[in-house]
């Protein structure tokens, strides 16, 4: 295969030229790295200069998302002018406790944006518990709903009136948060929170959330990373027309359908005009996406980290190390091996290397074929033809994409694609199975050749779920972790291909990511972010924060497998944890029987 690539986006959205200017404006003698590209957003405390370069490098919180997620007492003026007094013009000249009596003084701790709120369509008894056979889950799927009440937010009117007090951008309905420090609406997690939150017959909620989403694009023209000012100029996967079809889908409302469709229209074009690129393979040119942020400084709430990341590196080495930092945030994987390119263009590496825009990868263009498909259903459930045909001709023009670029046909799967090299990247991540959850493929025999591909790949050889890759990279998207959302469009996959032996794989992946999830929950009464493929239930780790409690999508993605596996999954302290673990392989099937005999 021969194969070129050309950057096809016009990097449109963010006038990054009126930026600079406008910030040499009010700086005069700004440091000239501040103006090269954007800053993460406009704020002069939460997201550039001296107020967070000095507190974030004395390094007074564990976790530098700490001090951007302080509320601020005063206006910015009156704060930034209280700085420069007690800094006299030398910011690196105030010593650490100075620091912090200056931030008692005027920040508060975070948390402190919200009001009491508890959810009014919650209610204690709906109906999937019914369909949870197995007792011990059962109990434990209850508490899972229970969850939805503590991990519920309303932002305080307060926010609205004066924003620029805030690093939380306000937005009108309650929603869920993941948990721990992340105290603010997620993008991509939402979807699978809201797919439990309708599970749980609480649709006004799933309904807020996806609004608040629409707001967001109406302010912004597309969904930002999540409800923060610092990660305004960055997305993440584009989910929210998968979350209006799960929301359709248990309502039938179709004037709701109407009321999203122009949203998600706008962020559709978004994607397209900023984040695609084409690639030429046999002489035929093919459009297809990736992450993309240019936004060429620190990460505000891993200010220090990205610094220090940096260390020894030229301006411009490291002002583009930061734009690949932000994109891997982009992508939601953050940070993993996947991204690391190392000299040659190899997949080699470390997180100094990452250049996530010189990939394509295979789970965004799977989730925008997706998108171009549900689109399409939508305007014609609406009755509108040429507008659905114009998104299924969008949709089969990526899936030929998807199949000459990402398809390999020797491995019998997808692969993402290198722009350096204009080769595949072989290494194993279970995105690579991503266009069967989207349906985005041709020939059935694709399907089954995937399926071989996972069963030989050495990604379903651990107990307790598939990792996220097979490199031990201390990263928290790699080897050990296990993730919700990629558990569950492996599983969703699986379950929609007809062979038999592809459903049962998709059932056994099931059982084991929720024994890992109960067996975890009994030892640490907590739901975690992600989970150790290894051991007999532990949460996952490593990467640069703490692993976090609560948690969003895990809760909602346990809620969908206890809903469409009830009749069969177990707890395992019945003993058909066995049997169900046999079924895998012989070396897993003594694995789990040893954790079995344990329990
Ligand atoms: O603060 C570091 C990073 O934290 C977030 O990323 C992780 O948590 C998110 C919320 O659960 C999740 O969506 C993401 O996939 C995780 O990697 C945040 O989204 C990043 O932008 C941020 O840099």
């Amino acid at each position: 295969m021969s194969a070129s690539a050309s950057v096809l986006n016009a990097r449109a959205g963010f006038p990054a030229a009126v930026m600079c200017l406008w910030i040499r404006f009010v700086l005069f003698l700004c440091p000239l790295y501040w103006c090269a590209l954007p800053p993460p957003c406009d704020s002069e405390i939460y997201c550039y200069g001296d107020v967070l370069k000095q507190v974030q490098m004395a390094k007074l919180f564990d976790d530098d998302k700490y001090f951007v997620d302080m509320k601020l007492k005063s206006a910015p003026d009156i704060i930034l002018t209280a700085f420069h007094n007690l800094t006299h013009g030398d910011p690196n000249s105030v010593p650490p406790a100075v620091l912090r009596d200056f931030l008692h003084k005027y920040f508060e701790e975070p948390g402190k944006e919200f009001e009491p709120w508890s959810p009014s369509d919650w209610h204690d008894k709906p109906q999937f518990l019914t369909g949870i056979a197995d007792a011990e889950l059962r109990s434990w799927a209850e508490k899972l709903h229970q969850l939805w009440k503590s991990l519920g937010r309303k932002i305080s009117s307060d926010a609205l009136a004066h924003p620029e007090q805030y690093s939380q951008i306000f937005t009108p309905h309650p929603f869920v948060v993941p948990g721990g420090r992340f105290r603010e609406l997620y993008y991509w997690d939402s979807y699978w929170v809201i797919n439990g939150l309708l599970l749980s017959e609480m649709t006004d909620t799933a309904r807020g959330m996806i609004l608040n989403f629409i707001h967001l694009i109406d302010r912004y023209g597309f969904i930002p990373n999540g409800a923060r000012v610092y990660y305004e100029r960055r997305s993440q996967p584009p989910f929210l027309s998968l979350m209006v079809e799960s929301y359709y889908q248990t309502t039938n409302d179709k004037d709701f359908l109407r009321t999203a469709l122009p949203a998600l229209e706008k962020e559709y074009l978004f994607w397209m005009q900023n984040r695609s690129v084409a690639v030429e393979v046999n002489g035929i040119k093919h459009v297809l996406n990736r992450f993309d942020v240019q936004v060429g400084l620190p990460r505000p709430e891993s200010y220090s980290d990205d610094v220090e990341l940096a260390e020894g590196l030229t301006q411009d080495a490291a002002e583009r190390l930061w734009k690949e930092l932000h994109s891997g945030a982009e992508s939601g994987w953050d940070f993993s091996s996947r991204w690391f390119v190392d000299g040659l263009g190899n997949n080699n590496g470390s997180l100094r290397d990452t250049r996530t825009t010189l990939l394509i990868p295979t789970d965004l263009n799977a989730l925008l074929c997706r998108n171009e498909r549900t689109l399409a259903h939508f305007y014609r459930t609406l009755g509108n033809e040429p507008e659905a045909t114009r998104y299924d001709k969008a949709a089969s023009a990526r899936q030929e994409a998807i199949e000459a670029v990402l398809w390999d046909e020797e491995m019998g799967v997808w692969l993402d694609y290198s722009l350096v090299t204009n080769t595949s990247h072989p290494a194993f991540y279970p995105t690579n199975l991503a266009p069967i959850w989207a349906g985005c493929y041709s020939q059935p025999s694709m399907g089954q050749k995937a399926v071989h591909y996972l069963q030989t790949s050495g990604g379903l050889a651990f107990p307790n779920g598939v990792p996220t890759s097979l490199v031990d990279s201390g990263q928290q998207w790699d080897y050990p972790n296990a993730w919700p959302p990629l558990q569950h469009i492996l599983i969703q996959g699986l379950s929609s291909l007809p062979s038999q032996e592809a459903r049962e794989l998709g059932f056994d992946l099931a059982q084991r990511w929720i024994r890992t999830n109960w067996l975890t929950y009994v030892k640490y009464e907590a739901m975690f972010e992600k989970y150790d493929v290894n051991g007999d239930g532990k949460p996952g780790g490593g990467g640069e924060y703490e692993v976090q409690l609560g948690f969003g999508w895990t809760n909602g993605v346990a809620l969908q497998l206890l809903s469409q596996y009830g009749d069969r999954l177990t707890s395992g302290s019945s003993g058909n944890g066995f049997t169900s673990c046999l079924s895998i392989s012989v070396s897993v099937a003594l694995l789990c029987s040893a954790q079995t005999l344990f329990l």
